[in-house]
């Protein structure tokens, strides 16, 4: 069997070397990196599988731009939803490949730990359970795979829990306390479920690893991305700047535009994820405590 990991940025990496323990795992990016088995961008996609590690708003014009399916079996390790379009990952990797060559990595996974083997758990979610299968079983024994048929939930979860990870480095930035950091985070979750289950998703996924565990983790750690841009947010510093110091993808940032546009479409109750779009585009984030406390 031949693999490859498409995107070498953090979590690209981390997969690489998660996956390299137990088969040989090649890795090509836009830039060449002194990687071990970095390859050409042709010699990856001839690979029989493949694991998209991309941010998610650059996945459409990357599949537009460079991708030709061959059969190969694909796992999509991106977590974000498409703004403007409004799409999920996978209707737009759909465009591409036929849905049974189609799986999504979710769960509660920084690629700093995952480098240093520390444990860790994730949901591989297909609706072919043969494939979900076959990638649980390229991982080693310190990431514990499970495999569910919810890809609409994994997908609403790894996107929505990075904008309530914003929402909670606000709380924290603001030094509204662990009351409020832990309430905040359990509407999240509610609400999170509440937009999930309008797009046709499973109740039990919100309450696993995809979601309250993501959820947990992104939002109580100063590891996250999201976390780190909602704190400086709330501690004054502009959006562009506090990107351009972060150096990687927080992908909250887009998603949040997308769920608000979907929310809004759709007519569904999101308050917080609607007030951290306000956020981003200038909206004090203390007027935003106030109006999220003062809601119904
Ligand atoms: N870092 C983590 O802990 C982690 C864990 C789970 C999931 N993810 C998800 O994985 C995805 C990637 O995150 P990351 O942490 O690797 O981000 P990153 O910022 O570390 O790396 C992103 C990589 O994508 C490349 N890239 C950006 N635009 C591109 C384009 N147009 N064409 C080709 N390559 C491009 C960059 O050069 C960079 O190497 C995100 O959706 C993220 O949410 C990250
Ligand atoms: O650093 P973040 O906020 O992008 O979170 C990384 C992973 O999604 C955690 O599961």
């Amino acid at each position: 069997m031949s693999i490859a990991v498409i995107g070498a940025g953090k979590w690209g990496q981390a997969l690489q070397f998660a996956l390299s323990k137990n088969v040989t795992c090649k890795i090509t990016s836009r830039q060449r990196k002194s990687l071990e088995n970095f390859v050409s961008l042709e010699e990856a996609l001839a690979c029989e599988y493949l694991v998209f590690a991309l941010p998610a708003q650059v996945v459409r014009t990357w599949l537009d731009e460079h991708f030709q399916f061959l059969g190969q079996k694909i796992l999509v390790a991106a977590k974000g939803i498409e703004k403007g379009s409004g799409a999920f990952l996978n209707e737009i990797f759909a465009a591409y490949i036929p849905e049974e060559n189609l799986s999504f990595l979710s769960g509660p996974s920084f690629a700093s730990e995952v480098m240093q083997g520390l444990p860790t758990a994730v949901v591989i979610n297909s609706s072919n359970e043969g494939l979900a299968k076959e990638f649980a079983s390229f991982f080693p024994s310190f990431m514990k795979t499970y495999t569910s048929n919810d890809v609409i939930g994994a997908e609403v979860c790894g996107a929505y829990k990075n904008v309530l990870a914003i929402a909670s480095g606000i709380c924290d930035g603001l030094k509204l306390g662990n009351n409020a950091r832990a309430s905040l985070i359990a509407r999240g979750l509610v609400e999170m479920h509440r937009f999930g289950k309008y797009f046709g998703a499973t109740d039990e996924t919100f309450l696993g690893l995809s979601g309250a565990g993501d959820l947990f983790l992104t939002a109580s750690s100063t590891l996250s991305r999201n976390y780190r841009v909602g704190f400086f947010l709330a501690e004054g510093k502009k959006l562009d700047a506090i990107l351009e110091a972060l150096g990687e993808v927080a992908e909250g940032v887009f998603t949040s535009e997308a769920i608000f546009e979907l929310s809004s479409k759709h007519g569904i109750y999101t308050p917080i994820a609607h007030e951290i779009a306000l956020i981003l585009k200038g909206k004090n984030p203390k007027e935003s405590v106030k109006d999220l406390l003062a809601d119904s």
